[in-house]
């Protein structure tokens, strides 16, 4: 589902950071937001959900973004916070997962059914009745994304998705993306992950101090050294190991190599 964005402008109070970006649409699918810390990404995407004050217009399928928010919110765009603890605020695992299913009304049997699948989807099970502050941070950042996740809204904005996570969670948060992205479902990320960035996600947009310089072709990215080197960013290990190499073809990933 296309987002637009027309002459978006936020500057928090007291500060001299100020994002404005003129004219953007965000494509359908996943998207990754990159770029040094600091440079306006978490602005950006909780602009996007709604939870700063901005000047400008954000648009979702040609609706202004009040108008699309007003029918059942939550199932429509959900958010995942990059720091766990902005987010829990239930007593226990379950209820936390039951609260946006509880505001969307849905009937007390499916909302019981929903949180049994997604603590299972999640290996959560076992801290059903635990209060999410007592959880590890890594089953914190979990239960962050199942609870964004479980009424499947159209849009899923998720602030560093893959931080603190292991191997299998990352496989997990992996294998749900590709999944909703697979059904027609968008997602936008922010990452620091330039591996993962190569290997799942087609468009990326790279942001610096508050500013859009690059939508595109996570490759187009790469290839531009000027560009990567004002942004900061270091391009995937394949990427950079081909150019070693001094291969001519664009590998993304270790599978191309
Ligand atoms: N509540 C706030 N009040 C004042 N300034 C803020 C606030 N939140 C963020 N900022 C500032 O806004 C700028 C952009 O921050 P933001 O968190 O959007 O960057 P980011 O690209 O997501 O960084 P990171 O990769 O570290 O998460 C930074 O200079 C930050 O210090």
């Amino acid at each position: 589902m296309p987002i637009e964005i027309k002459n978006l402008r936020y500057t928090y109070p007291n500060s001299t950071f100020s994002l404005e970006i003129p004219r953007e649409t965000f494509p359908t699918g996943l998207v990754c937001l990159v770029g040094q810390n600091g440079s306006g990404k978490s602005t950006l995407l909780k602009l996007l959900a709604d939870l700063l004050p901005a000047d400008g217009a954000v648009a979702v399928n040609g609706q202004k973004l009040a108008d699309y928010l007003a029918d059942r919110r939550l199932s429509k765009i959900a958010y995942a916070f990059q720091d766990p603890n902005d987010q829990l605020f239930n007593s226990t695992v379950a209820e936390e997962l039951a609260w946006s299913m509880k505001q969307a009304r849905l009937p007390a049997a499916e909302i019981a059914a929903r949180t049994d699948k997604i603590l299972e989807e999640f290996g959560l099970s076992a801290f059903r009745e635990q209060n999410p502050y007592d959880l590890s941070l890594s089953s914190k950042k979990l239960l962050t994304i199942a609870s964004a996740l479980v009424l499947d809204p159209e849009i899923c904005l998720l602030d560093e998705p893959l931080m603190s996570l292991d191997y299998p969670g990352r496989q997990l948060v992996t294998r749900l993306i590709r999944r909703r992205v697979a059904r027609g479902k968008s997602v936008v990320m922010i990452t620091h992950d330039m591996d993962w960035l190569a290997r799942e996600c087609r468009q990326v947009w790279a942001m610096s101090r508050g500013r859009l310089l690059y939508q595109g072709p996570v490759a187009g990215l790469f290839a531009d050294q000027d560009l990567m080197e004002q942004l900061g960013l270091l391009p995937a290990r394949a990427w950079q190991l081909s150019q070693l190499l001094g291969l001519k073809t664009e590998i993304l990933s270790p599978d191309e190599l």
